[in-house]
Parts: C-alpha cells; sequence; structure tokens
C-alpha cells in the first residue's frame, strides 16, 4: 500500500523591511545560526518529511544555497527557487517546483522560513489533520482583546473567543492547495495566508492549536524574544 508522503514548502522570499536590517532577516543569527536554517532543520530532523522546497528572493539564491543548505548539509532539500512580489506569489512558486516530486495526496506543510519554534509534535498533527481532507491550521487564541477601527475610531470589539492568531505550518493534499491557489490567481485574490485561500472557496479549514513560542520573527524586539526562548533550551542547537 502507497503510503501518504508529507513535504515542507518554506517561503523565505520577503524582504524583511520591517526588521531593518542591513541583511535580509532570515539570515539573521539566531544562538550563532541564520533563522532560516533554524528552521530548515526541524524539517531536516523531522521523520515525517519527505522533502523541502525552499522559496528565496532570486538574486539571493546562490547565496542561500552555499551558506545554508550546503553548509548546513540539508540534504532533504529538492530545489531552492525564486519566490514573488507577494507571499502568495512566493508559495505557488514553490508549489509549482513541487510538482515533479509530488502525487495530488502527497500532504504539503506551508511554513514561514522565519517561525524557527515549530515542534514535531504540531508537524504530526498537522499531517493528521490534513491527511483526513481539510486544511489544517495551527494557531493560537488571541490573548488581548481586538478592535475593530476605522479612521482611528474603534467600531466595534469582536467577541474574543472566536479570535484566533494564524501561524504556520498550514496544511493541505498537494491538488487541494494547489488548485486554491490557481483559483486566487484567476480571480485576483490576494490573501495574506494559504487557508483564507481554502476558505474562500469553500474548503473546511480546521485547527490544530499551535504555540505561543511558534512567532513570527519579524520586527526587532521579536529577535530578543526568540533568543530568550533559544537560552530555555539546553544546548541551543536548532
Ligand atoms: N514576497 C514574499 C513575502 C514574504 N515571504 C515569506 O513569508 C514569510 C512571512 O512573511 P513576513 O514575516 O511578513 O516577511 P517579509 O515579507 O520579509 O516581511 P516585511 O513585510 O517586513 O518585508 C517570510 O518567511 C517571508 O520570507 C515570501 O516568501 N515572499
Ligand atoms: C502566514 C502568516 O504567517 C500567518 O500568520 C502571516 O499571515 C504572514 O503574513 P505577513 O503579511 O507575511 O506577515
Amino acid at each position: 500500500m502507497n503510503k501518504t508522503r508529507a513535504f515542507a514548502l518554506i517561503p523565505a522570499a520577503g524582504m524583511g523591511k520591517r526588521m531593518g536590517a542591513s541583511m535580509n532577516k532570515q539570515y539573521l543569527q539566531l544562538g550563532g545560526i541564520p533563522i532560516v536554517a533554524r528552521t530548515l532543520q526541524v524539517f531536516q530532523d523531522s521523520p515525517l518529511i519527505s522533502g523541502i522546497i525552499l522559496v528565496i528572493p532570486e538574486d539571493e539564491i546562490p547565496y542561500c544555497r552555499r551558506e545554508v543548505v550546503e553548509k548546513y548539509r540539508f540534504s532533504k532539500v529538492l530545489d531552492v527557487v525564486s519566490g514573488g512580489s507577494e507571499r502568495q506569489h512566493s508559495v505557488l512558486n514553490g508549489l509549482q517546483a513541487l510538482q515533479d516530486h509530488t502525487a495530488p495526496d502527497d500532504i504539503i506543510l506551508i511554513h514561514d522560513g522565519v517561525r524557527p519554534f515549530i515542534d514535531e509534535l504540531i508537524l504530526q498533527q498537522s499531517i493528521d489533520l490534513a491527511t483526513t481532507g481539510v486544511g489544517a491550521l495551527v494557531a493560537v487564541q488571541t490573548k488581548d482583546t481586538i478592535k475593530v477601527v476605522h479612521d482611528g475610531t474603534v467600531v466595534s470589539t469582536p467577541d474574543r473567543s472566536t479570535l484566533w492568531q494564524a501561524q504556520t505550518p498550514q496544511s493541505f493534499k498537494f491538488g487541494q492547495i494547489l488548485a486554491a491557489h490557481h483559483q486566487a490567481l484567476q480571480e485576483g485574490f490576494l490573501g495574506t495566508d494559504d487557508c483564507s485561500l481554502l476558505e474562500r472557496f469553500n474548503g473546511t479549514v480546521r485547527i490544530v492549536n499551535g504555540s505561543y513560542r511558534n512567532i513570527k520573527i519579524t520586527t526587532p524586539e521579536d529577535l530578543v524574544l526568540a533568543e530568550a526562548f533559544l537560552n530555555q533550551t539546553a544546548g541551543g542547537r536548532p
């Protein structure tokens, strides 16, 4: 019997503008190791993952191959492909690169290159849920009260118990998420995450409980937090 395989698609083709660093944020060192290398290490080490596609800005591909993929011996990286102007375009490029390696029922975990604190249990739960044919969204319940604001004036306060913060990985059957991306492209729809594409086209998305440690390193204070998380774990290896 054919066993369903799982692949990781890592979008890391952003500009890191909100970090304001002199180099793209994914190469900033976290405990002496580039952030994106820490993220990749989790998927490289996971027995659940058969292969990885990494998406990088076109002009960074040679640097990334040398300083990340080869230096840290990420043997599961099947290809490093160029990204697009928006995250969604980068993910679609990655999905197209995966077409040569996957079958429609294989599971694809789409995970931000700058979320290095993902763990094996969440990968396992995401794969298990996505295997049932729904989109699997890793998310945490919002801790703060959220306000809807128009032009500086609060218009409403949604019931917090219904609000969740979307994280990654977001996992799907390959055929399902590729079709949603194609349809979004056709309709000119741009979402800030992958599940929103499936939701828009009437697919079911269910929650995998995430972790408040699974932060997206976006602004300088996230780096301070990330170093603190790292110091809690023995050894400091990714
Ligand atoms: N065109 C883009 C934009 C983002 N990403 C990736 O999507 C993930 C989440 O994006 P975010 O943290 O917002 O990164 P940036 O877009 O780089 O940040 P900024 O908006 O500050 O420039 C990151 O791993 C980023 O590299 C991508 O692959 N392609
Ligand atoms: C996919 C994501 O990380 C879920 O929180 C997020 O939506 C990415 O958004 P950004 O605009 O690239 O920060």
